[in-house]
């Protein structure tokens, strides 16, 4: 059954572009039974709370009343994650890239041949995920056809909104986690998508009315491990289906640019080789892209593909750091991604620390200090543009941005509940003294900043999709 109208009254911040926010301690906000949000009026006094609530034609509703130290923020997007990675979380960390594919990786992703294996492990992953503040994921699966359509139903049943692939690899993969052939890799993902599709007319926990919100994605898995073959057939796919999303990864480390280079010498470069195959286009999720050349950012910017970048991973696999101000600066769309278990945490939070890191190890090498309002490149992002990351950001990465991303009018209401007070088991982020909404916008932004820097999964109480409550540390504890 679809929720009642939910009134919120109370602080939310949420992302207006890559250099603002809007951060609104006494806002009024309405979802309406569809999950979408009605209506917000900002700055509403408490001496005046009933007298709007009336001019909105609400008499008698329940109000949530958000005390101070607790905010709405959007749901963080992650754009780029491996379910049946989660398990190797914080192991293989001596590798780089390749010899971590084949000595830690591919050993645990070819365990999910076993569905019962696959279905234990994918539940607390997806809770795992969800209650880390995750409202949209983009999941790889392994390459097995019948566990990812398990991994597509348990995502379904909780209510999340997700991209679920099965990985495309016939070859360069050892012989025990490796497509028969080209044929079989496209016959089964066919399989998939028409399984993920049909997820559309079964009920799951949450309703029985919102059947778009895991959708399938092509997942070549990336060039080294695709025939010329298997990608000539999914970029076939993709023509025949402009609606089909596309994930795959992208120079990620220098020997697996160099790879590429011999097996494709006839591609000016690595972006050229999926461009060939017609798979950049405006939702191709590319994750990575630490070492792109220049013809390569104006390739991407033309094809107005998005990228994912994954700085925990990057640091954690000495895959190098991306300039992300340069591809911001050149309007390329950027989001965030986890890539577990290249990167050791299945939370937004953890990368959105990361990526200030990044950003100031670049700014160190430069010479710079500080922001600046018109140039992204060789600064340390601000807090506005790594809110926008792990939010809008990643829902334009997604193609979503017009449903996700942003708490407005119109928007789907995929939000989190913050609890910054000592009560969430994470003290020290909020003070009575300094942080009341009475303080204002500055209070707020100053509490925003905290909890994105040392805030965890204790500080998400509820975690809402689509106006549902699906998850966070208050659904932990209820069941
Ligand atoms: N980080 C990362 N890079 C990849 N490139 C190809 N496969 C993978 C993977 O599983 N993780
Ligand atoms: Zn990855």
């Amino acid at each position: 059954m679809a929720p009642p109208t939910t009134i919120f009254y109370g602080a939310v911040i949420s992302p207006e572009s890559l250099t603002s926010y809007k951060a609104l301690p006494r806002c009024l906000l309405s979802v309406g039974a569809s999950g979408t949000i009605d209506w917000m009026v900002d700055d509403v006094q408490e001496h005046v709370l009933q007298e709007t609530l009336a001019q909105k034609g609400c008499i008698d509703v329940d109000v949530i009343t958000l005390p101070a130290g607790e905010f709405l923020l959007p749901g963080f997007i992650d754009t780029h994650t491996h379910a049946p990675q989660l398990p190797n979380l914080g192991s293989g960390q001596q590798h780089e890239l390749l010899d971590w594919l084949s000595d830690v990786t591919f050993p645990m992703e070819a365990k999910f041949s076993d569905v019962e294996f696959a279905r234990r492990t994918y539940e607390s992953v997806v809770r795992r995920v969800i209650n880390c503040g995750t409202t949209t994921c983009c999941y790889y699966g392994s390459l097995h056809l019948e566990s990812t359509k398990v991994l597509a139903d348990i995502v379904h049943a909780s209510g999340q909104r997700a991209f679920v692939g099965k990985c495309n690899m016939d070859r360069n993969c050892p012989d025990y986690y490796v497509e028969a052939s080209a044929e079989v890799s496209i016959n089964e993902t066919k399989q998939l998508i028409s399984h993920i599709r049909s997820l559309a007319s079964r009920p799951n926990a949450q309703s029985s009315s919102r059947p778009h919100l895991v959708q399938p994605i092509l997942t070549p898995r990336f060039a080294i491990s695709c025939t010329p073959e298997l990608l000539t057939s999914l970029g076939k796919m993709a023509s025949s289906d402009p609606s089909l999303h596309i994930q795959t990864h992208i120079s990620e480390n220098k020997a697996e640019i160099a790879f590429t280079k011999e097996l494709f010498p006839d591609a000016p470069h690595y972006a050229g080789v999926y461009d060939s195959f017609g798979l950049l286009r405006p939702n191709t999720i590319l994750a990575h892209a630490v070492h792109l050349e220049d013809t390569e950012l104006e390739l991407i910017a033309k094809r107005k593909a998005g990228i994912s970048h994954c700085p925990t991973s990057n640091f954690n696999l000495s895959s190098g750091v991306a300039p992300i101000g340069v591809y911001l600066d050149r309007g390329i769309k950027v989001g965030l991604g986890t890539d577990v278990s290249g990167g050791f945490s299945p939370s937004i939070l953890t990368c959105i620390q990361n990526a200030s890191i990044a950003s100031k190890i670049l700014a160190i090498q430069a010479g710079t200090h500080g922001t600046s309002p018109t140039q992204f490149s060789n600064r340390q992002l601000p807090v506005a543009t790594l809110l926008y990351l792990a939010t809008l950001g990643g829902a334009e990465v997604c193609h979503i941005d017009k449903t996700v991303g942003s708490l407005a009018p119109g928007m789907s209401f995929d939000a989190l509940l913050v609890n910054t007070r000592s009560i969430a088991g994470n003290p020290g982020l909020w003070s009575p003294d300094t942080d009341t909404p009475g303080k204002g916008k500055e209070a707020l932004d100053g509490l925003l900043e905290r909890f994105l820097f040392c805030g965890d999964d204790r500080n998400i109480s509820r975690v809402y999709v689509e106006g549902r409550f699906i998850g966070g540390n208050n659904y932990r504890a209820n069941n």
